[in-house]
């Protein structure tokens, strides 16, 4: 057994989505679109000093569920540390990045010796069972503008990209939870994720993602008045900004919300995905 091993996750930003449930959850999750960014999780798991596993998030102990079916999985009785440089439960698929992170770094800890697919098809069903994502897993494991055109987890699914990449702003005003939103009524939400993705695959660029997405956060009801209001200004500056799904975050690209007037975090899309470091 190594001492411990560290990963690193891209967050990833869903700009629109359509839910599709299955029985089995590494078969079920999402289509749609994102930026996967160079902010990110980074998570460290070293063999945990008693029979419980813990966790902990920016040095505070924090349950989060995928973890704990990730470490149950693998059977690996583990002390996990993450960093994040983004908030959790604001539309940063933080929870995804924790257990794919926590996969890559447990499995080779406790030298289980699964390939990357494997690790990312429990890290995908672990999400998918908590209700906390159906597509940040795989869209975080791939990098770049990932577009998700199938539902589900490597096995299964069917990944393309937007070939570009970006400077990216975001700024935060809270939380929105996102296994709330995924256990109620999601019929709206897929009717408009369908007719989003449909146009991003039409035209694969950023500039028609981020009109998708706008088209999306609009029809899917999820809108509040600081991320509508906070759209409208970086709109009214000729830039381009919509909201992350799911969380009351607004993102844009370029320099979009800096040249609104806000003092938003800067980072960039991530070029490649989760990595062992
Ligand atoms: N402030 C918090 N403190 C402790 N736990 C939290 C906090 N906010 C959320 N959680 C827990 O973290 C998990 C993940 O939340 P959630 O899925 O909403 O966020 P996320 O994965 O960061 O991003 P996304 O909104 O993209 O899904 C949930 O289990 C939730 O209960
Ligand atoms: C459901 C979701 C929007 C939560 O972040 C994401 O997992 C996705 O795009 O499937």
């Amino acid at each position: 057994m190594r001492e411990e091993a560290t990963a690193f996750v891209p967050g990833h930003i869903t700009g629109f989505f359509s839910a599709h449930p299955a029985e089995d959850p590494t078969k079920a999750g999402s289509r749609g679109a994102g930026l996967t960014l160079t902010d990110g999780v980074e998570v460290t798991v070293e063999p945990a000093a008693g029979p419980e596993p813990t966790v902990v998030l920016d040095g505070e102990p924090i349950d989060v569920d995928p973890v704990t079916t990730v470490l149950d999985t693998l059977d690996a009785p583990a002390r996990v540390e993450a960093e994040s440089d983004l908030p959790i439960g604001s539309g940063f698929g933080v929870s995804g990045a924790m257990a794919i992170g926590t996969a890559l770094a447990a499995n080779r800890v406790f030298e289980r010796k699964l390939s990357r697919n494997e690790l990312v098809t429990i890290a995908h069903g672990a999400e998918v069972q908590a209700g906390t994502g159906l597509g940040d897993v795989v869209a975080q494991a791939h990098g770049g503008v990932p577009i998700r055109l199938e539902p589900g987890g490597p096995q299964d699914n069917k990944l393309d990209a937007i070939p570009a990449r970006a400077r990216v702003e975001y700024v935060t005003f809270g939380q929105l939870s996102t296994s709330e939103v995924l256990s109620g009524d999601t019929d709206q939400l897929t009717a408009a994720g369908t007719e989003a993705l449909s146009r991003v695959v039409e035209e694969p660029t950023l500039l028609s993602f981020m009109y998708a997405s706008r088209a999306f956060a609009r029809e899917a009801g999820l809108l509040t008045e600081d991320v509508v209001g906070t759209i409208e200004d970086v709109t009214a500056v000729g830039g381009q900004a919509s909201m992350a799904m799911l969380g009351e975050t607004v993102f844009a690209l370029g320099t979009g919300l800096s040249d609104a007037g806000y003092d938003p975090a800067v980072c960039a899309t991530h070029p490649a995905g989760a990595v062992l470091k």
